[in-house]
């Protein structure tokens, strides 16, 4: 009989019970009991919620990271975290955000601890904390997490599979900084993965599953042959193994799951349908397969007829051995689409959240064993939503698709090229050496979340919503006037969030209004649902950006999301291609660009930080994404003339690989990630000749650490050994939301003091 199992629960709850209980503790307004209490809380609830599946799993929940469990389960912190004689609670979270120094007088935050460096999950936006390796390290088990979550799900009575990162997944998503070779740390590893698998199997474990998405990506021969070794020593330990894979299709490593001497394998049958067939018949014939059949990182209603067409044939062969999962843990998508009630009825009827996945995971378990007669009634509904979002008028608008088909190659032309443009905007623009500015976002205080939240609630009028976010902006063009800065920007405290914002400005969008995504740590996102052809019905920022202009003397510079992160950050339709979804949206938001640009605004920044994490997971395919991605950002870019100067912006600094494409997309000024990797990044920009000009980030903003003057002046210098100084910037590496006034001021106040002694000592 067809069993059913989950991959992974989302973590931050229905209400985001868990970031509010991170951020008191974090405040100083709980304590580690009341957060461990809520914690317990929420893996009783979710498990509760998953009682319909036969296997639930087990250690995805995390207070604030599953790999940065992972390391501390495998006794592997890097060296400036070791020795805390603190509680290990504050020691995960130093890791995790890093600690300022105490900030004397005239001293920085030398001996502050930096966080742990945080990069994207694969091709989600999630992100992690990356394992730091270095040569000739040791690992020791620390299971104590594992096994009590164990014993809190066998407590409630639950069928329970420990969920582990497997051990290459983990060294691949780690660094070694001294440069050594992951795979020497391959044998020790192992070592502590055996201990743990025998601990988890002495205390009732029957199944553990051991992710290895690794696995849909191209493997050096060195990496595959290390997975061969890696599980021909785990697969001889107590637990049974289902080695989990996702994201991807496995392609030239089918073969080596296929012949991993595990119990079971998991592949994600939504992205490699095409592979169950070989993936079956290269299988031993004792092993589970598990399929992953509902989408894990969207939010649209399988079609279960169409998955029990090819399913059904798939069941009679496997029998016992078959296996049911979504595609992937559901860590991506919101919790309860029943929460959703303002959306209307027609959109929510084409939508599954994580608990109407489960749903349709169980429906589809159950017409498998008693047949689909037993479950008409549901397959007919199903079968009428899908029928009724591919019929409907609302997803496509014929003035699109027209205005699609007149664009050409030259609209994403600026009239002359760089160089020349750069000499007209410096005309205009009059900045000195190493121009200071931000990325865009300033504080998004408790006062400003709250005033948008009472408005959402009816509570106070469009107009007064309107004049408290016009005061926040002229408060913050003040501030940053005060400051020193050179190129303003108007702070977005307008913006929930800068997808959701356009998203809810532009037709062929919906939102939700609890459709929360764990993002990093106790920060989420709730990624509009983009259902539709794109038009945009009215500017979007411009009366915002030209109040925001009206206020000063200084440049200010216009904000804008582009197409693709709109794309990537976005729950995307299915049933086009994302290259069409994006042109879309690079033509609706050009109109944007124009507008700005009307309006009087010298410098429109384009916001393309997702462009990177969109990646295809294998190399082979980035060109045709890298072609279609640039050309959208100059669709959108393109229209301006010379002496407007358009600015964009990435975060993360894992540019060096695809920096041909960062040029083609030809902004004047690229303002990118470099500081956790102290300008290492800028050496690609320097052998690459990167023509434009570039805005390293001097600090990061991901951790409240306040930088000293010295460090800034320090990493500018490095990057002045490689970028023509006439063509540096100075900002900090991302948006200001997540931080406190207390915290930026210092920080741009030094920053501004920074680019001063700059222009004294190298100007
Ligand atoms: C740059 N980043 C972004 C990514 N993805 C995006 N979609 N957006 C991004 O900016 N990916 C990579 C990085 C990830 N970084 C971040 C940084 C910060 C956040 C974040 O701060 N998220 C907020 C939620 C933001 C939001 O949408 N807020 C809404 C709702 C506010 C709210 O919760 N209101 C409460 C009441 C508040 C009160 O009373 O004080 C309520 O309604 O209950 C808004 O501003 O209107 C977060 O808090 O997690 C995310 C990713
Ligand atoms: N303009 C945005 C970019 C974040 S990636 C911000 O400043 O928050
Ligand atoms: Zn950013």
């Amino acid at each position: 009989m067809t069993r059913t199992h989950n991959l992974g629960f989302p973590r931050i709850g229905a209400r985001r019970e868990l970031k509010f209980a991170l951020e008191a503790y974090w405040q100083g307004r709980s304590s580690a009991a009341e957060l461990n209490t809520q914690a317990a809380l929420l893996r009783e609830r979710h498990w509760a919620a998953q009682a319909a599946v036969d296997l639930v799993p087990v250690g995805d929940f995390s207070l604030y990271d599953q790999v940065l469990d992972m390391s501390f389960t495998l006794g592997h912190l890097p060296q400036r975290f070791q020795g805390f004689d603190g509680p290990e609670l504050d020691n995960y979270f130093r890791v995790a955000r890093g600690r300022s120094a105490p900030q004397v007088a005239g001293h920085g935050a030398c001996c502050g601890v930096a966080a742990g460096e945080m990069t994207k999950w694969f091709d989600s936006n999630y992100h992690y904390i990356v394992p730091e390796f270095r040569a000739g390290q040791t690992f020791h088990l620390d299971a104590s997490r594992l096994l009590q979550q164990l014993a809190e799900a066998q407590a409630q009575g639950r069928h329970a599979k420990p969920v582990l990162i497997g051990p290459l997944t983990y060294l691949a998503l780690g660094k070694a900084k001294d440069g050594s070779e992951r795979l020497d740390l391959l044998s020790p590893l192992l070592a502590v993965y055996a201990e743990l698998l025998d601990t988890l199997a002495a205390h009732g474990a029957r199944w553990v599953q051991i992710d290895e998405p690794l696995l849909a990506t191209e493997l050096d021969p060195g990496w595959a042959q290390a997975y061969r070794d890696a599980y021909a020593v785990l697969g001889t330990r107590r637990a049974q193994l289902l080695v989990a894979t996702y994201f991807g299709p496995l392609r030239e490593n089918l073969p080596l799951l296929a012949e991993l001497p595990v119990q079971g394998v998991h592949l994600d049958a939504v992205n490699a349908r095409d592979e169950v067939a070989p993936l079956l018949a290269a299988l031993p014939g004792d092993r589970v397969l598990s399929l992953g059949v509902i989408n894990g990182r969207n939010i649209w209603l399988t079609d279960l007829n169409a998955t029990l067409d090819w399913l059904e044939p798939v069941a009679r062969q496997l029998g016992e051995r078959l296996w049911l999962a979504p595609s992937c843990s559901l860590l991506h998508v919101p919790v309860d689409l029943a929460q959703e009630q303002q959306l209307d009825a027609e959109l929510r009827s084409w939508l599954a959240f994580a608990l109407q996945k489960l749903d349709e995971l169980a429906l589809l378990a159950r017409a498998l064993r008693e047949g689909r007669a037993a479950v008409q009634a549901e397959l007919a509904a199903n079968a009428a939503a899908l029928a009724g979002r591919r019929a409907s008028p609302r997803v496509h608008n014929p003035a699109v698709a027209q205005a699609l088909a007149r664009v050409d190659a030259r609209l994403g032309q600026r009239p002359s090229p760089h160089a020349q443009r750069a000499a007209t905007q410096a005309a205009r623009l009059q900045l000195p050496a190493f121009p200071t500015t931000t990325i865009g976002s300033f504080p998004q205080t408790a006062e400003i979340r709250q005033a948008r939240s009472r408005f959402k609630a009816g509570e106070v009028t469009a107009a007064a919503y309107d004049d408290a976010m016009r005061r926040e902006i002229a408060h913050c063009v003040k501030a940053q006037e005060t400051l020193g800065l050179d190129v303003l920007v108007h702070g977005e405290a307008e913006r929930n969030d800068m997808v959701e914002y356009f998203g809810e400005q532009l037709v062929g969008y919906a939102f939700s209004q609890f459709g929360w995504v764990q993002s990093y740590g106790s920060r989420c996102v709730k990624p509009p649902l983009l259902f539709g052809d794109i038009s945009r019905p009215r500017p979007i920022t411009v009366a915002w950006s030209r109040h925001a202009q009206s206020l000063t003397e200084r440049p200010m510079k216009g904000m804008l999301t582009g197409p693709v992160t709109m794309l990537n950050w976005s729950f995307v339709r299915d049933d086009q291609p994302r290259a069409i979804t994006c042109r879309q949206l690079a033509l609706a938001l050009r109109e944007e660009v124009l507008d700005l640009e009307r309006a009087g605004l010298p410098i429109i920044q384009i916001d393309e930080a997702a462009l990177r994490e969109g990646l295809p997971l294998r190399r082979a395919q980035w060109g045709d994404y890298l072609d279609w991605a640039v050309a959208c950002f100059r669709l959108m870019a393109g229209g301006v003339a010379d002496a407007t100067q358009i600015h964009t912006h990435m975060c993360y600094s894992e540019f060096s690989d695809i920096l041909p494409a960062i040029a083609a997309m030809d902004a004047d000024v690229i303002t990118i990630e470099t500081s956790r990797s102290d300008m290492a990044l800028l050496d690609a920009f320097r052998s690459f000749r990167y023509p434009n000009q570039i805005g390293p980030g001097v600090y990061d903003i991901h951790s409240p650490n306040i930088p000293s003057q010295a460090d800034i002046v320090t990493l500018m210098k490095r990057a002045a050994e490689r970028v023509p100084a006439e063509r540096l910037w100075v900002n900090p590496d991302c948006g200001l939301k997540t931080r406190q006034w207390a915290e930026v001021t210092p920080a741009l106040q030094r920053m501004v003091a920074a680019a001063r002694q700059l222009r004294a000592e190298l100007g």
